[in-house]
């Protein structure tokens, strides 16, 4: 029996293909986040506000051109109806989010900042886009997973949800100390290493077999550190370290030069 959970996170979803987002509503963390009402999704779909006998959800671009664009009337139906909802559902105004190469990049940051905000209506775009006084009217920020072009605007749409889903309390089993976390919040993730102890005569280090936890913890924060001083530096400037994680590092930095 799944226990019922305030919705930490409300989204509503514009897409002409809901069904993909089975990938994220229907399997593991997510998937149990919503089971368990932690994290509410709600799909429209242009596609139901469609009048006409072919149910057209695209319409050609102004100044010709390859391609088409969301159809305007319907891509706003389902916004404002998705728009409403969330209001019924949250008490608060929604923030409209649309996903595109043309936003501003996500990062965990931004995830933090959309999971934290008030409740979300994700603009999945399909064709070449929607309409730029659509975007104008009715987005109120549009964000980019990253500089390459999709086909539609579902896969972005489930990363970001995916991302956001896991910092609503209680949708990580595992809450680890929150301080712990924001401390090394930011930095690259440790090798980690389960069994057997030797594959193709590589072992795994001897200081996880210890069961001395300050130690491991300790090497935790070191590697981190350090893969993240070898692989993103970007990602250590103007970041202020603790004096153990300076420590840390300085020791890595030595190890790594020998
Ligand atoms: N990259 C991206 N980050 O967020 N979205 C992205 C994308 O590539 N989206 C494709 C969509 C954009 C709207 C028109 C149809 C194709």
């Amino acid at each position: 029996m799944t226990e019922r959970a305030a919705a930490g996170l409300w989204v509503g979803v514009v897409s002409l293909f809901p069904e993909m987002f089975e990938a994220i509503a229907r399997h593991g963390i997510t998937g149990r986040a919503v089971a368990t009402g932690r994290v509410a999704l709600e799909f429209w779909n242009p596609r139901d506000h469609a009048t006409d006998r072919h149910r057209t959800v695209d319409d050609r671009p102004y100044g010709g051109g390859p391609g088409m664009l969301m159809k305007v009337d319907t891509l706003r139906a389902a916004i404002h109806a998705a728009r409403q909802r969330a209001v019924e559902a949250t008490g608060q105004r929604p923030r409209v989010i649309y996903l595109s190469p043309q936003g501003r990049r996500l990062d965990q940051r931004g995830v933090q900042e959309l999971a934290s905000g008030p409740p979300l209506v994700v603009v999945a775009g399909r064709y070449e886009g929607i309409d730029e006084r659509v975007v104008e009217a009715d987005i109120d920020e549009e964000w980019s997973i990253g500089d390459y072009v999709l086909s539609g605007g579902e896969l972005p749409a489930m990363v970001l949800i995916d991302a956001a889903a896991r910092l609503v309390p209680g949708v990580l089993g595992h809450q680890d100390s929150a301080v712990e976390d924001s401390f090394n919040a930011g930095l690259l993730d440790c090798p980690h290493y389960t069994r057997p102890e030797e594959i193709d005569g590589r072992r795994v280090p001897q200081v996880l077999l210890s069961g001395n936890h300050g130690a491991i913890r300790r090497w935790r924060i070191k590697q981190s550190l350090g893969r993240t001083w070898l692989r993103r530096p970007d990602l250590l400037e103007g970041r202020a370290l603790s004096d153990e994680q300076r420590e840390l590092l300085a020791e890595f930095i030595e190890e790594y030069a020998d």
